[in-house]
């Protein structure tokens, strides 16, 4: 973890105060008023009893009595039960519509700030660097961005309450203050055991929080693992295997769960016995003591009966924020580690007219890890306008090194030249812009064949659409019922991987790239296809760059250029 817990908690406090000020004071304010037409309204209950004549002649020289009184005279109202009738439902209706102000004003509160923090760690991840992206784990982001974030709203909606409650807090304990000082005094000295055991509780509902955080995490990837490879599941017949892994994560996902209910309970067993304690302790302070007026002692219990349990409320609400906080360290961390890993764009070079001659890979040194080197001190030169064949069997670095030209990843050492421009100085995005890069593995979207196409280049008419499709495609989705108009499924699974490698091809091909660059991107097609394929490569030789990676060797055939990276290999590890 970045922070440390009181940090974090920190952190947090600031950050949800900071990302809405002016709503949060209002929401706070707003509470204060509603308080003070509740405090209003039950105070105008006291004198109310005295003027309906079911409380003695000695309560009139009650606090409250007079308080009433003297409000009512700078009004200049006369002290009846009707007035005060008037005045309590007058209060009751300012106290419910302050109560829907403040609804609102919570939820947008709450609602803003997750979407801010959701927004901002998406643009974070997806602005960061590739190869940052490559090795954090999908399910780690997916997680943080739909479940942790929503955890935290739920904690900043109690947090939002609390501000409140803490300022009721502080007007009951004022209240409390006016009626008697000694008797606050002594109520708060009865509390402090409370909070000590408190300390012990708060600390167990921190480690239940990191516990349900890796709990949650292992639940999408059981969930992401299982979708990705159900297919896999149901033809080996592992169904029972995933159920039953699925069970014992859902299992202990209860066990946490229940672990933290048990010290949310445990707190107000704790408040509600003291609170006990405390108030009988008051009672008998006040009767046997200072024999206080039967409406005074009437609102000493009023308040303490809302004092109390304000307290135990504030403390749950920490503990409910203590338990959330390792949801907040773990987006907040995945939120600086992506702005660490920002791929910087800012006032780099545009690509304007270069590379015209190569793009060089110069004493380029890359590893994942530290013990294998992919390449070292490695040097190549790719001609532009020419078709480059890149060589070497599997795991030799073919896709790292096209990884590289692309800027996706950063060599530790050396330098990617366009016509001797470091890539470094070269604004990534302008150069990605140029090219169109077919993965091994091609994504398409769920969505018709048309939205697919047209994600590459919206403007696209149809004709376009066609004669590319034409070219790469062959006739297979003119054949189809519903054309370009069908819909593929999830990431293609309506179509056969031949045909999805196709419409990979063609919506490449409609970028009209400067480069283009295949990577094993016709391994799932049958022969005819892939001459299909080869011949519209060949019309594209010597008018764009082509990079060609590929097991069937006639792909090869006629390449201008050939990198060796089986030679590399072998010079790295001789045996
Ligand atoms: N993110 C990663 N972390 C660690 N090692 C990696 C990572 N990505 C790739 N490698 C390793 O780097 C080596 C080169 O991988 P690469 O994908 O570039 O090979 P390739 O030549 O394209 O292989 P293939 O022909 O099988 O696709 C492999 O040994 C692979 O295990």
């Amino acid at each position: 973890m970045i922070f440390s817990e009181q940090k974090a908690l920190r952190h947090y406090l600031y950050s949800l105060f900071k990302s809405n000020k002016i709503k949060i004071v209002s929401s706070v304010i707003i509470t204060l008023f509603s308080g003070l037409t509740r405090g209003g309204s039950i105070i105008l209950l006291l004198p109310l009893l005295g003027l309906a004549g079911i409380t003695g002649d000695s309560d009139q020289n009650s606090r409250a009595f007079k308080l009433t009184k003297a409000v009512w005279d700078i009004l200049g109202i006369s002290f009846t039960l009707y007035t005060c009738l008037i005045i309590y439902i007058l209060l009751v209706l300012i106290h419910a519509c302050l109560g829907y102000i403040k609804n609102l004003l919570d939820v947008s509160i709450v609602q803003e700030y997750k979407q801010n923090l959701r927004n901002e760690l998406f643009s974070a991840v997806i602005n960061s660097e590739w190869g940052f992206i490559k090795n954090a784990k999908n399910t780690h982001i997916f997680n943080n961005l739909i479940d942790e974030i929503n955890n935290i709203g739920y904690s900043v909606n109690l947090a939002v309450n609390s501000f409140s409650t803490f300022a009721l807090f502080f007007f009951y304990l004022a209240t409390s203050l006016y009626v008697s000082i000694k008797m606050t005094f002594i109520a708060s000295l009865c509390i402090l055991p409370l909070l000590l055991v408190q300390r012990k509780l708060n600390n167990k509902a921190y480690k239940s929080g990191v516990a349900m955080y890796e709990r949650h995490e292992s639940l999408f990837n059981a969930v992401l693992e299982f979708i990705n490879s159900f297919k896999l599941a149901k033809s080996y017949s592992f169904q029972g295997r995933y159920e039953t892994e699925f069970r014992n994560i859902t299992r202990q996902t209860v066990r946490d769960e229940y672990l933290f209910a048990k010290i949310s309970a445990g707190t107000s067993i704790l408040y509600e016995v003291g609170s006990a304690i405390i108030v009988s302790i008051i009672l008998i302070w006040a009767i046997k003591v200072v024999h206080m007026p039967v409406v005074d002692l009437l609102l000493m219990i009023y308040i303490a009966s809302k004092l109390l349990p304000t307290i135990s409320s504030l403390i749950r609400v920490f503990q409910y924020t203590l338990n959330m906080l390792p949801s907040y360290e773990g987006v907040t961390n995945l939120l600086l580690k992506s702005r660490q890993n920002r791929e910087e764009n800012g006032d780099k070079l545009t690509v304007n007219g270069f590379p015209e001659k190569s793009i060089k890979l110069s004493r380029i040194g890359f590893r994942y890890d530290e013990e294998k080197p992919i390449l070292d001190n490695f040097s190549c030169e790719i001609e532009v306008n020419k078709t480059t064949s890149i060589l070497g069997a599997s795991g030799r670095g073919k896709t790292t090194l096209v990884e590289l030209l692309l800027g996706l990843l950063k060599p530790q050492a050396g330098k990617v030249l366009l016509d001797n421009i470091d890539l470094n100085e070269v604004n990534l995005a302008d150069w990605r812009k140029m090219t169109a890069y077919i993965p091994q593995e091609c994504f398409l979207f769920n969505a018709t064949i048309r939205e697919n196409l047209l994600w590459v280049k919206p403007a696209a008419t149809e004709s376009e659409l066609q004669e590319v499709l034409k070219l790469v495609a062959g006739e297979f989705v003119f054949t189809l019922p519903k054309g370009l108009d069908t819909n593929v499924g999830d990431q293609g699974v309506r179509l056969s991987g031949g045909e999805r490698q196709r419409i990979a091809l063609a919506r490449a091909m409609l970028r009209n790239p400067k480069m283009l660059i295949l990577d094993e991107a016709t391994n799932a097609l049958d022969i005819s296809n892939e001459l299909m394929i080869k011949k519209a490569i060949d019309q594209l030789k010597g008018k764009i760059t082509i990079l060609i990676i590929a097991h069937n060797q006639y792909l090869h055939e006629g390449a201008d250029e050939t990198i060796d990276l089986e030679a590399v290999h072998s010079t790295l590890y001789p045996n």
